[in-house]
């Protein structure tokens, strides 16, 4: 028996959240943007690593540093626990995302992992257990722990974190003819260093302004309102700060605009940008613009998206 998952890039903040809203996109065209992860039996092995995928180069060298080992450390952790035996497994992981993005990434590797070891092993652990793994394991790259990659990447949508009475995450609609122009420059931002750069504290407006913007995108949401909603799609925590290392950000974000998209922003801690039309025509001008504009070099791409509600997803028994 094995199993293969897929698990979908996404949007760290959408701009308003920082650190508690997340949203999965997967492209229109039904590109494979994200990782795959195959669990297969060890035999006599009790675990092997091996990579493959268009970005495995970028991968660090020594298996014991991937990510990926280190959810089968917590998850081997969590089924001793438990008293639950842990198989031998193979495990191969698809590297298909780039690493420092902005497109969550490590998330991408993370959630695969931990999602097929458990369906490997029939499911001992719930959802809410898996979630807070693998909340562990992006805090333990990042240096920090924040959900809002692991969460929409793991159950799909648009996802807010509430982090109390025993819930992670929580989904809120969407517009689901929204769509999710994503452009890559190509170039690294690591989300440490991203993170490093923002003010311990901040301004009484700044903080008035953010729990206006948050609050008024959630009750556009919940309202049916996607003008309010898009127009709420506002940073004042991280995008001031962060705008520095996007080379041709404000540019592009004003293109996007003359252009007729409803809100362009950083995805998560960038460069990645994001900008959101209802208008497939608006979607395709923005993304050749983008393509042409914004992208530096071979590696970077653009893709016309779609919110991906599904989140992770099993894809078969073979890579
Ligand atoms: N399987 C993996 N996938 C991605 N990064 C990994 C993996 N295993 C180890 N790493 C390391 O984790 C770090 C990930 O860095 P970072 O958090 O900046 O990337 P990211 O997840 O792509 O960022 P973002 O969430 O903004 O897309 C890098 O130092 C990388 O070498
Ligand atoms: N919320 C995180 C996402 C990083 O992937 C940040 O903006 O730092």
């Amino acid at each position: 028996m094995s199993v293969v998952v897929y698990a979908p890039a996404s949007i760290g903040n959408v701009s308003v959240g920082f650190d508690v809203l997340g949203a999965a996109v997967s492209p229109v065209d039904g590109t494979l943007l994200g990782d795959r992860v195959l669990v297969a039996d060890g035999g006599s092995t009790p675990f092997s690593l091996s990579c493959a995928g268009s970005f495995v180069d970028k991968l660090p060298e020594n298996h014991e540093e991937n990510i990926v080992f280190h959810c089968y450390l917590v998850f081997t952790r969590e089924l001793k626990k438990r008293d639950i035996a842990v198989r031998p497994v193979s495990m191969t992981l698809e590297k298909n995302m780039p690493i420092g993005s902005g497109l969550g990434s490590s998330a991408c590797s993370i959630v695969a992992a931990l999602d097929a070891l458990n369906r490997f092993h029939d499911q001992p652990l719930d959802e809410n257990a898996l979630l807070a793994l693998m909340g562990e394991m992006e805090a333990q790259i990042s240096g920090s722990l924040h959900y809002d990659n692991v969460a929409p990447c793991y159950l799909g949508g648009l996802q807010l974190m509430v982090e109390d009475e025993g819930i992670i995450s929580q989904q809120v609609p969407c517009f689901e003819n929204w769509f999710w122009v994503m452009a890559y420059p190509g170039i690294k931002v690591p989300t440490a260093e991203a993170r490093a750069i923002l003010p311990a504290q901040y301004r009484r407006q700044d903080v008035i302004n953010h729990g206006r913007h948050l609050a008024g995108f959630i009750h556009g949401c919940y309202s049916g309102q996607p003008k309010l909603a898009a127009n709420m799609i506002k940073d004042v925590v991280a995008e001031p700060y962060r705008e520095k290392l996007l080379p041709g950000f404000a540019n592009a974000r004003k293109y996007a605009k003359e252009a007729g998209a409803l809100a362009t922003g950083i995805s998560g801690s960038g460069p990645t940008l994001f900008s959101i039309t209802d208008d497939e025509a608006v979607a395709q001008r923005v993304a050749k613009w983008l393509s042409e504009n914004y992208v530096q070099n071979e590696e970077g791409f653009v893709h016309v998206c779609r919110l991906d509600t599904n989140g992770s997803t099993v894809t078969g028994s073979e890579l």
